[in-house]
């Protein structure tokens, strides 16, 4: 028996990843100006050296060591997904003309993989676990031929070392990455992604030995696939491929040491499974999951392997406390004595620093953590870890100051706030039968068969945000950002009339963001100024932080629906953002259920919409396409979660008359798991996005026996294509096909700002055109 070769120890702290857009959004702005032609690859690929190099030195100015493997290598110019996809070959086959004749594809090819171009489809995007990032989905078929077609991790790697940092490259795993996979258009019905595991590990080999040629002494490999019990794949499969995975990738002695990192829950039996393989670290998320227990049978082998505590929370700004995280790397003491310790889950999901932040107040400030921060908070328990506890208990004894300080801080608690929370009973969640509210609504409506209308937001023009900014600036009065604003929703309205369109929107210009624009508006909530945090792509949010018991001290949207209805004689449809979406893109007290938080959120909206109703307005669409994304990993957790997040919606929306229309819109996400939940908002029409799937919706629509109004998305909005008359009659009469005729609604998948006119325009053309051939063809039979 020949003995295993000596690894290089695990470094006492690091963090599975670091934001990659930059502190000032530098990476978003090059990429669009390349994309917009105003700059050249080599200058992209300038910046993005000079972000990773800084990225490296903050790291180790923040504490994390130089040549200790604990600085993350984990920088993507777009997703890491699609990284993982066009380093292992998975091109769908409609972008094969991008490949090289040495099998690679450039960044142009890269940015077109995601983007799509003429008629070739981007690949499909969607939420990344529960949080509000999409990762590109691979499309994987039994044609799909791995190799390894990119060597930037190698070089990213080399890059760092040149400049005196050995870092730790991040990839994700081969479990996650296929169980995230989609089959290919080419592949047979039944096809499963993860059945090719066997035919990719030899690729993942060969990347490990290139990293450890280059001189990689740890590689991380993500796997929090093996945490969800949500995938199209079962827990049994993933557990079954993780054991065949890194019995595999293990074997070789010419590699990295092997750190395979679960966050976002806990792995539960996949533990056990990953004990028993040859890797030498395993990181466990000890947010969201919890300790496991010492003793529990198969976690014996763990007593040889450096287990990783992600004790300081990667998706939240709450600076936290402490000494409970330094408690749960004792706990994990108990299971080996090799225990380094870690934040839950990457970085990627905060802003940089709070420092610059000028309007958050020094109490405020106080409380929070963001990347940087956190980096701080591991860098002192690491210390503890090398030095023993007593030369950080100072540290850990401000922490939980702070906290205490936090939680009996003016504004966490607000009296009248709870008193009426406190008074609520089943009556307050609850609207009239809907065959009472659609008589109502039809009377008071007149609506033609197929009604049509927009999601909401129409383009966010250079001009509308330039007007925004200089309004904070101070250049621009409210008077005349008002004017500005005012302008817009003209034009939006008058388009819109002359397209045909049934249900008016106001366009959604004054808004920043669709979370942050309420966040500023109601109590209990703070803002940042510069806290980006990347969303998809180049595309970024602020969330917003809500920190205090949520009240509305004044109504915020009335006036401006008011105005709109004004320019016509046409239904406008005010527009709001529902609860859950506000606290799933917001940044939200740790202190006291989501549920409790919620309730409070709709409370504000409920009077809102009250509001809105006396003032005239007939139709009230409330935003909720976060649903999905916030459903528990666990199935154990779910039941709970769907009550509390559709009462939270009820809640809002069942204060209005019989003949008030209630829309909803859900968006970005699978809708299977959740469509008996999607029926129980009771709201009386329902947008979708479908078009991307092709309808596939619908199907899911007919079996629940949903029989309110739904208008299942009729086109992309994520490209800058315009589809065809054709395409879009094809779609409406797919729906009508399974959906009973009188309950269809067209309209596009999602809101429009992120398109510009011209398209928007040909679009929404198209899709009337096709309306009324469809209505036409309808009615005369
Ligand atoms: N919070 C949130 N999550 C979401 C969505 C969403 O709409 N909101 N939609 C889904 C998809 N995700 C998205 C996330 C972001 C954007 C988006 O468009 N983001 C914009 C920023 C939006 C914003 O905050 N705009 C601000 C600030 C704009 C800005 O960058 N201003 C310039 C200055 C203005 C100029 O001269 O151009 C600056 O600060 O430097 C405003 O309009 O006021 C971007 O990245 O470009 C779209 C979709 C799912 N998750
Ligand atoms: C991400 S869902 C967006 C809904 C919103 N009303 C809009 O049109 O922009
Ligand atoms: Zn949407």
């Amino acid at each position: 028996m020949t003995t295993p070769p000596r690894r290089p120890a695990f470094p006492s702290g690091t963090i599975l990843g670091y934001p990659r857009i930059g502190p000032n959004r530098e990476l978003k702005k090059a990429v669009e100006a390349f994309w917009g032609g105003r700059s050249s690859v080599e200058e992209l690929e300038q910046v993005a050296r000079g972000l990773r190099r800084q990225t490296r030195e903050r790291l180790v100015g923040l504490g994390l060591g130089r040549t200790d493997s604990s600085i993350p290598e984990s920088f993507s110019y777009y997703d890491h997904v699609l990284d993982a996809a066009v380093a292992f070959g998975a091109v769908p086959a409609r972008f094969t003309g991008l490949v090289n004749a040495q099998g690679r594809v450039d960044l142009g090819g890269y940015f077109t993989i995601a983007r799509g171009e003429g008629d070739s489809l981007p690949l499909e995007m969607t939420k990344w676990f529960d949080s509000n990032y999409h990762y590109l989905v691979p499309e994987i078929g039994p044609e799909t031929v791995f190799s390894l077609a990119s060597d930037a991790l190698v070089q990213q790697f080399s890059e760092g070392l040149q400049q005196g940092f050995l870092t730790r490259p991040v990839i994700v795993g081969p479990v996650t990455f296929l169980a995230l996979s989609k089959p290919s258009d080419e592949a047979p019905e039944g096809f499963v992604p993860l059945s090719r595991l066997d035919d990719l590990l030899p690729v993942y080999a060969e990347l490990l030995r290139r990293l450890a040629e280059a001189g990689a002494e740890w590689v991380q490999l993500d796997e929090p696939a093996l945490v969800s019990e949500s995938l199209d794949v079962s827990s049994a499969d993933t557990s079954a491929a993780a054991a065949r995975a890194y019995e595999y990738l293990g074997a070789p002695d010419a590699r990295p040491a092997i750190f395979v990192a679960a966050p976002y829950n806990s792995l539960g039996d996949a533990l056990t499974v990953l004990a028993a393989t040859p890797i030498e670290a395993i990181g466990l998320d000890l947010v969201r999951g919890t300790v496991p227990a010492a003793g529990a049978a198969g976690l014996d082998p763990l007593a040889s392997k450096t287990l990783v505590g992600g004790v300081i929370d990667g998706h939240n700004v709450w600076r936290g406390d402490l000494a409970e995280a330094w408690q749960k790397l004792e706990a994990l003491r108990a299971l080996s004595p090799s225990v380094s310790v870690s934040t839950s889950t990457s970085l990627l999901h905060l802003p940089h620093t709070v420092e610059p932040e000028q309007l958050l107040g020094d109490q405020l400030k106080s409380w929070l953590a963001f990347a940087d921060q956190k980096v701080e908070q591991v860098a002192t328990l690491a210390e503890g870890l090398e030095k023993g506890v007593a030369g950080i208990r100072s540290v850990l004894e401000a922490s939980t100051a702070a906290l205490a300080a936090r939680l009996a801080a003016p504004g966490v608690s607000d009296g009248a706030v709870r008193a009426r929370e406190a008074a609520l009973t089943a009556a307050d969640f609850a609207r009239e039968d809907y065959a009472v509210r659609a008589k109502a609504q039809e009377q008071a409506l007149n609506l033609p068969f197929l009604p049509t209308t927009t999601i909401g937001s129409f383009p966010q023009t250079g001009d509308i945000r330039r007007a925004r900014a200089q309004l904070v600036a101070g250049v621009l009065s409210d008077d005349e950002y008002q004017a500005v604003m005012r302008a817009e929703i003209a034009r939006v309205v008058e388009l819109q009339e002359e397209i045909g369109l049934d249900v008016i929107v106001h366009g959604e210009p004054e808004r920043n963001d669709m979370v942050q624009y309420f966040a500023e508006n109601l109590d209990g909530f703070a803002v940042t100024q510069n806290g980006w945090v990347q969303s998809y792509g180049t595309r970024c949010t602020r969330p917003s932080l809500l920190w205090g018991d949520v009240s509305r001290p004044k109504p915020i949207t009335v006036d401006w629906s008011v105005f709109t209805q004004t320019l016509t004689e046409k239904p406008v449809k005010g527009m709001l953002t529902g609860p859950v979406t506000i606290l799933a893109w917001s940044f939200v007290r740790d202190d006291q259920p989501l549920g409790e938080t919620a309730r409070q959120v709709a409370l504000a909206l409920r009077d809102e919409i009250t509001d809105l109703q006396s003032a005239g307005i007939t139709v009230v669409q409330v935003d909720e396409p976060a649903l999905r994304e916030l459903l528990p990993l666990k199935k154990a957790d779910q039941a709970a979660y769907l009550d509390w997040s559709v009462g939270s919606f009820r809640l809002a929306t069942s204060g209005v008359e019989a003949s008030t229309q209630i829309h909803t819109h859900l968006c970005y996400s699978e809708f299977g798991v959740v469509i008996d939940a999607i029926d129980q908002l009771d709201a009386d029409v329902t947008s979708i996005e479908a078009a991307r799937s092709r309808m596939e919706v619908v199907t899911d629509i007919k079996s629940s026996g949903f029989a309110r109004g739904i208008g299942p998305g009729v086109y992309d909005i994520h490209s800058p294509r315009v589809p065809s008359v054709g395409e879009v009659t094809e779609l409406i009469e797919t729906a009508l096909a399974s959906i009973p005729d009188r309950q269809v609604w067209v309209n596009p998948d999602c809101g429009l700002k992120t398109r510009g006119y011209d398209e928007t325009v040909a679009s929404l053309t198209n899709m009337l055109e096709a309306t009324r051939a469809v209505r036409a063809k309808v009615l005369t039979h």
